[in-house]
């Protein structure tokens, strides 16, 4: 079992209130959708939730545990994460940067197994990045980084997995495949996500925030309206449905910005 409720979580810096009472919850192999434009706060929220940035209130409860009471270790082995900031800093090959994916379920100082390094070329296979395996990490390019970071998350066999813009510097086609690989992966999944029409197509639910706050929130079809797309992002768009799927279709209309 693996399902997230988030309740009322509020963070501000000074006067500025940057994520208000927001209340989200992912049903046991749900993927659901984090949006909002930029800055309003969908980073801000992973992080309460992926137990990096303490909330000022409010609590995030992991299969009825509050994860920010167990230890950062405890956490790892059920949370998988995927961080918007760039590992850069690393200076390690990609090998071992997905074997740091390992480490929750490693003794203290112990070696790694022949288990741990299956796993890990196994992540890196699925990711289409074995080939990558003894590159020093930082020589990569963005999408090939990304690619590596998300082997590291599967690596981590965690049932929950917390991703913040995973289709960040990936072309169309590895976008898809992505996408495609997250959802057959059947876990519970919190993805923030910039690109609406992925959006629409992948996720089961949708959260929208705007400034800090929660402007809508239900199925693809009931989030992405092209009222909601204009009061939020404004910008203006057609939204058709897409005859084979049934869901939302989305033709922004450029020259039209509010
Ligand atoms: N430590 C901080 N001090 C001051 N402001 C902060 C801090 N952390 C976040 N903010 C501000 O809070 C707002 C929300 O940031 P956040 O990174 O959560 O947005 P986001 O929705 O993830 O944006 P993006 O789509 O650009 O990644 C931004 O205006 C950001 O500058």
């Amino acid at each position: 079992m693996s399902t997230l409720h988030a309740q009322n979580l509020h963070w501000q810096v000074a006067a500025a209130h940057i994520v208000q009472d927001i209340s989200l919850h992912v049903a046991q192999g749900e993927l659901v959708g984090l949006l909002g434009p930029n800055g309003s706060g969908k980073s801000t929220l992973l992080r309460m939730i992926y137990r990096t940035l303490r909330p000022h209130s409010g609590c995030v409860l992991l299969d009825e545990h509050n994860v920010w009471r167990g230890s950062a270790r405890d956490n790892a082995r059920v949370m998988a994460v995927l961080a918007q900031e760039s590992s850069s800093e690393f200076d390690l090959s990609v090998r071992d940067m997905v074997l740091m994916g390992r480490t929750p379920h490693q003794s203290p100082f112990a070696r790694d197994s022949d288990e741990d390094f299956r796993i890990v070329a196994q992540a890196l296979e699925r990711m289409q990045a074995h080939t990558l395996s003894e590159r020093m990490f930082s020589t990569l390019s963005g999408g090939e980084k990304q690619r590596v970071l998300m082997a590291r998350a599967l690596a981590q066999q965690a049932p929950f997995l917390v991703l913040d813009e995973p289709t960040n510097h990936l072309d169309v086609r590895h976008q898809f495949e992505l996408m495609n690989l997250i959802r057959g992966l059947g876990l519970t999944t919190l993805a923030a996500l910039h690109e609406l029409p992925l959006a629409a197509h992948y996720c089961d639910r949708l959260y929208l925030l705007k400034n800090g706050r929660l402007a809508a929130q239900g199925t693809p079809a009931e989030v992405l309206t092209a009222d909601t797309i204009a009061q939020v992002y404004g910008v203006r768009a057609l939204v058709h449905t897409n005859p084979r799927t049934g869901k939302p279709l989305i033709e922004y209309l450029p020259d039209e910005l509010l």
